[in-house]
């Protein structure tokens, strides 16, 4: 029984809830901060995994004609756990022996006290609903999700959403990242945004529930855009457990490689990792042309002012305006998606071959996913329901370029007007 024990006696089971690129990579931080952790996080890692076959192939490294493993068609899971490796999503790159890959998603989250959500943000929504009821109530989250979440009642971040279906309070984790890059240990920033409505003073509006008998659940509310107010019934972590704050989390994924700064403005954090992608989008576009250096910064300039405008416009009250300058999770991320991010790489290629952009994902990417392409349709949608797609010109011509209704080669002039 966790009220038998005496505080901080329990360790957080951490579990990730994905294993692609960012998804792999991210376990792998975590897995090593809980190996050595003091007695603050269990050893073993869960990390879920959409589960598929996979063959290894005879060019790979991990290939052995007599192993069983190369008898045709594997679990990823399997291969995952046996070769201590993600040769799907994260190939070269060996993870820690206390990361275990679970097919189950009800058993990967079992006890975990610690959600880190990090999948393309298509699946997020059906992966909540499976959650819904299998999860302490008294879990965290961290969303490493880039995108928005868009429906008819407006825009929200995903840590909301996420922390909306499950009850829980969820925060961020978005910087410049590019996962193959932190996967091999080479030196980043990343920003983690965590600002719970505790019993304390941080929250906007937090206010104890009047008709609640007990000390142990918080009601807080949260205007999303839409203007709707929802309220979730936020329960402590029990007292057993080390607390989830700034300093834990800090714990868990910063790295010598991977260094975290923990701040609470959940929104800048979240809005930033969105945002980029769509400019990302048209910085490799841009680049495919051959227009040069100064064409491409010319877009992330436009791309950066309409990101903090959008924040401005559609956050504006929870939102902090220097999250775009000062942390990673704004213009550095910014910087680094339009160097070499997948966004920006297919975008380019999609001119270099005149392909569509979703082709060159099919055919360049083995399963990775693009979310530029889905929020910038998905923020157009939410513009244009407002009529508001003129004062954010670039969003827009990225999403016309999309849909086939505008030629990259109009982005200067579009851009102008
Ligand atoms: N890759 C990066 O460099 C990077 C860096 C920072 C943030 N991110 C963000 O992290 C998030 C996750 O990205 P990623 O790179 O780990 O994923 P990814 O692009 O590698 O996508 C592949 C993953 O999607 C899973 N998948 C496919 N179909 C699915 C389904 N129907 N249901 C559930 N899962 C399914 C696959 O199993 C695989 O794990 C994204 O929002 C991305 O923007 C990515
Ligand atoms: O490869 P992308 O375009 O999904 O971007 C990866 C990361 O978000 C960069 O921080």
């Amino acid at each position: 029984m966790v009220g038998s024990l005496g505080p901080n006696s329990r360790k957080h089971k951490v579990t990730v809830v994905g294993s692609g690129n960012w998804g792999t990579a991210i376990a792998k931080i975590v897995a090593e901060n809980a190996a050595n952790s003091n007695g603050i996080f269990e050893e073993k890692v869960e990390m879920w995994v959409y589960e598929e076959k996979i063959e290894i192939p005879e060019t790979s490294p991990h290939y052995d004609a007599s192993s069983p493993l190369c008898q045709g068609e594997q679990n990823l899971t399997d291969v995952i756990n046996k070769l201590n490796e993600n040769i799907k999503y994260l190939p070269g790159v060996r993870l820690p022996t206390n990361l275990h890959a679970n097919p189950s998603l009800e058993d990967a989250v079992k006890d975990s006290t610690i959600l880190v959500f990090n999948l393309p943000h298509q699946f997020i929504l059906r992966i909540c609903d499976q959650l819904k009821g299998k999860i302490l109530p008294y879990a965290r989250g961290i969303s490493c999700i880039k995108g928005v979440d868009v429906n008819e009642n407006g825009i929200h971040l995903f840590s909301e959403t996420i922390g909306k279906r499950l009850g829980i309070y969820c925060g961020a984790l978005s910087g410049a990242n590019i996962a193959n890059e932190v996967a091999q240990e080479k030196w980043s920033e990343t920003s983690i945004a965590y600002d719970p409505p505790h019993l304390d003073s941080k929250c906007p509006t937090p206010h104890r529930s009047p008709n609640s008998s007990t000390v142990d659940i918080v009601e807080f509310e949260h205007k999303d855009t839409s203007g709707q107010i929802s309220d979730v019934k936020l329960q402590p972590v029990p007292n057993e457990y080390p607390p989830v704050d700034h300093a834990l989390l800090k714990r868990l994924f910063h790295r010598p490689y991977f260094h975290a700064s923990v701040v609470n403005d959940v929104a800048g954090v979240s809005l930033g990792g969105a945002l980029k992608n769509i400019v990302a989008l048209a910085a490799g576009w841009v680049d495919g042309m051959g227009w040069g250096d100064n064409a491409k910064a010319a877009v992330m300039r436009v791309g950066l002012l309409e990101m903090v405008k959008f924040g401005e416009k559609f956050f504006g009250a929870t939102i902090e305006n220097r999250t775009f300058t000062e942390e990673s999770a704004g213009v550095a991320d910014l910087i680094t998606s339009c160097s070499g991010g997948r966004n920006f790489r297919c975008a380019r290629l999609s001119i270099e071959r005149n392909l569509p952009v979703e082709e060159i994902e099919k055919t360049e990417l083995n399963g990775q996913k693009l979310q530029g392409t889905l929020t910038a349709i998905e923020v157009n949608r939410f513009l244009s329901k407002q009529g508001l797609e003129n004062e954010f010109p670039l969003f827009t011509a990225v999403y016309q370029i999309l849909q086939g209704k505008m030629s990259v080669a109009d982005i200067p002039h579009h851009l102008e007007c």
